[in-house]
């Protein structure tokens, strides 16, 4: 498994949000501080002293993970661990706070915490120390998911170190192996943790043989821990400490800070959180964009307890936040450097702007709800400067917007988070990729709503180039055949297929982003048993016989319902799409033909006859009221239709379009 460690892992996309905690184990600090949180107006350099925290005492480390192995668990654990929270059996993970990471079980956004420990180094033992010095922790929580991979390398350049936690049950998983890439690749000094040893399913020691064979890993190393039962957790910290190197920085260099999340606040507007790599940041200095060259002056800067908490300074290697003039998240890039207006600095490597994969139509569901819609986006976006919103116009769906979004699950959250925080009802179109496609006039357009392609009269596809990923599956091993048939349905192409240890395969495949879009990881799961892990990173475009294919409805295309599809599958999604109109489409006064095509070539028709009866008719004798309450119904029932020429279309069929492949 050498061969893995030189697999170049390319770090791709996502930013996404990062909250700052500042807490203290140290008990005067940490008192000290709890005061400080509510008096929050008070002086914190009265409190603590950030200058007591050279480079040396301070250690920055992340905890990464694969999806639900326990890392938000542990770092709350940590938390308590420190006296910095305390919290009582049931409650809700410290760290995940939005509604829907709760409800799913998953980290969004990434947030960091600042912890104070005492420690006597081990170099120093048996030397004459007073007192035990107090190191000042930064740990940063990722989101476990690969649409957030952009944020992890980025929550990782501002680390020394990371703890790689694997569930000691399901063993290495695939975002474990890509997340020690990140890691690797960014030389940070990884510390194995094996949690949840008090599963009765438990094999440390499997495990343990995993990470050698995949990361070469000395199985001395690793920590074995239980989050739940508090097994183990005493050796974290001591080892985050003894094992993780300072941060490099300089001091009397000029500053430097990399920009790690950004959210708005009502009443303090954007405020950035930063990781200070050279230099200090005092209030009142004028900082710059390297990214933008846009200036700011800073109003506050300070650490979180777990609130804003002023210091008035960040020194070299510390975690903070900064409130500058900045007017919108969209200006607070993640991964920018933020340096002295006046000084000019190499900016720190790795920034990328947003990489927008998927794309979607959103409309309100009711065309009157547009309004309320748009203020719904306006304010998420606030909070998600990583989604792009262009305004569309689609002739079934009316007006509505084009959202851009780092991958699937960062647009399934957006759209449970527009329906659960602002209430808002949505019609979204099926999720499509940015392809490119050339035209005979020789002329190349990236094409991100399928519906525009038609919109080149004259001009010829001579072309087409889509979105590719890598991927990497694991699975166990009796599962290996559907999977490769499911990779094969999907034009993979095999790359690597090996074992990890008697029970489990690994496999890469490069897929078309296209192919994972729709359906493809609930597939995946469903012919595993659930068994399988799967994650990837962007790959090169890759020439494609791809074609635009129509819906329509009585003749008349649905704009809508466009998709781009290859051309060898066109003939199955075509006959898909129809027979699933056809299901959901009710009868109407006439008869209406569904078919799908490519260009003029019909490919699949199908037929829903007209119905007989009006429910009027049922109302005879007069009955007026009886009448009203029918014809209400029917109104009610028309809001949730959306009106294509004269067919009308329930919403559920949007959404049942969605999942077809
Ligand atoms: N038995 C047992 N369960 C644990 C342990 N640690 C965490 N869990 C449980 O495992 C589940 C997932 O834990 P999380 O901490 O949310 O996992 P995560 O890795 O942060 O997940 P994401 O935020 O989705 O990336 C939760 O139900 C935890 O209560 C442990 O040591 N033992």
């Amino acid at each position: 498994m050498g061969s893995l460690l030189h697999r170049s892992s390319k770090v791709v996309r996502s930013r996404s949000k990062l909250w700052t905690l500042l807490l203290g184990s140290n008990p005067g600090e940490f008192l000290a501080l709890r005061g400080l949180c509510s008096h929050s107006r008070q002086s914190t350099k009265d409190v603590v002293d950030l200058s007591q925290y050279p480079t040396e005492r301070i250690r920055n480390f992340s905890i990464i993970a694969h999806i639900d192995h326990g890392k938000s668990t542990l770092a709350d654990r940590l938390l308590e661990l420190t006296g910095t929270i305390k919290r009582g059996k049931g409650q809700p993970q410290y760290l995940d706070k939005l509604q829907v990471e709760r409800e799913r079980g998953i980290t969004v956004k990434a947030q960091t915490a600042t912890m104070f420990h005492p420690h006597v180094l081990s170099s120093n033992h048996g030397t004459n120390q007073n007192d035990t010095p107090s190191f000042l922790l930064n740990l940063i929580d990722t989101p476990g998911h690969v649409d957030f991979s952009y944020e992890v390398s980025r929550s990782l350049a501002a680390c020394q170190g990371a703890l790689l936690v694997v569930d000691a049950a399901q063993g290495v998983q695939a975002q474990t192996v890509a997340n020690f890439y990140l890691a690797f690749e960014s030389n940070l000094t990884i510390i194995p943790v094996i949690n949840k040893i008090d599963q009765p399913t438990a094999d440390p020691d499997r495990v343990k043989a995993q990470l050698k064979s995949l990361f070469d890993l000395d199985p001395k190393d690793a920590l074995l821990t239980s989050a739940k039962t508090g097994q183990g957790l005493e050796y974290l910290i001591p080892a985050v400490i003894e094992r993780i190197p300072s941060p490099p920085g300089c001091c009397d260099m000029p500053l430097r800070m990399l920009l790690l999340d950004a959210y708005y606040d009502e009443y303090k507007g954007v405020i950035c959180h930063v990781a200070v790599v050279d230099g200090a940041l005092h209030k009142g200095d004028k900082i710059a964009s390297a990214s933008t060259g846009q200036t700011y002056e800073v109003f506050d800067v300070g650490i979180m307890h777990p609130e804003l908490t002023p210091t008035g300074v960040l020194f070299t290697g510390q975690v903070g936040f900064v409130v500058s003039g900045m007017r919108s998240t969209k200006e607070a890039r993640v991964g920018d450097t933020l340096h002295h207006a006046k000084s000019t600095v190499i900016p720190l490597p790795g920034f990328k702007p947003a990489k927008h994969m998927v794309f979607s139509g959103l409309y309100p569901a009711d065309g009157s709800d547009f309004d309320a819609l748009n203020h719904a986006i306006e304010r998420l976006t606030c909070n998600d400067a990583s989604v792009s919103v262009t305004k569309e116009t689609s002739t079934a769906l009316g007006i509505g917007f084009r959202c851009g979004f780092l991958g699937l699950l960062h647009m399934d959250v957006f759209h449970q988070r527009l329906e659960q925080e602002y209430g808002a009802r949505v019609i979204s179109t099926i999720p499509t990729v940015p392809y490119i496609f050339e035209y005979s006039d020789g002329s190349k357009v990236q094409v991100q709503n399928p519906a525009t392609l038609a919109s080149n009269p004259g001009k010829r596809v001579t072309a087409c180039w889509e979105p590719s990923v890598i991927a990497t599956i694991i699975i166990p091993s009796e599962y290996v055949g559907p999977v490769i048939t499911l990779c094969s349905e999907r034009r993979g192409e095999q790359l690597e297929y090996s074992f990890i240890d008697s029970q489990r395969a690994f496999m890469k495949y490069r897929l078309p982003l296209r192919e994972i879009v729709v359906d493809f990881y609930n597939e995946l799961k469903s012919i595993t048993s659930g068994y399988a892990t799967f994650d990837y990173e962007d790959d090169e475009y890759q020439k494609s016989d791809m074609v635009k294919l129509d819906i329509l409805l009585n003749g008349q295309p649905v704009d809508a319902m466009a998709t781009v599809v290859h051309n060898l599958k066109a003939q199955r999604v075509g006959r898909e799409l129809v027979e699933k109109l056809k299901k959901f489409i009710d009868r109407q006064m006439f008869e209406i033909t569904i078919q799908a095509a490519i260009g003029s070539k019909v490919i699949a028709r199908e037929t829903l006859s007209a119905m007989r009866k009006n429910v009027l008719a049922k109302c005879y004798g007069g009955d007026v009221t009886r009448k009203k309450k029918l014809l209400e119904k029917q109104k009610e029932g028309k809001k949730r239709m959306k009106r294509v020429g004269s067919v009308d279309i329930p919403q559920e069929a949007f959404h049942e379009l969605l999942k077809v492949s």
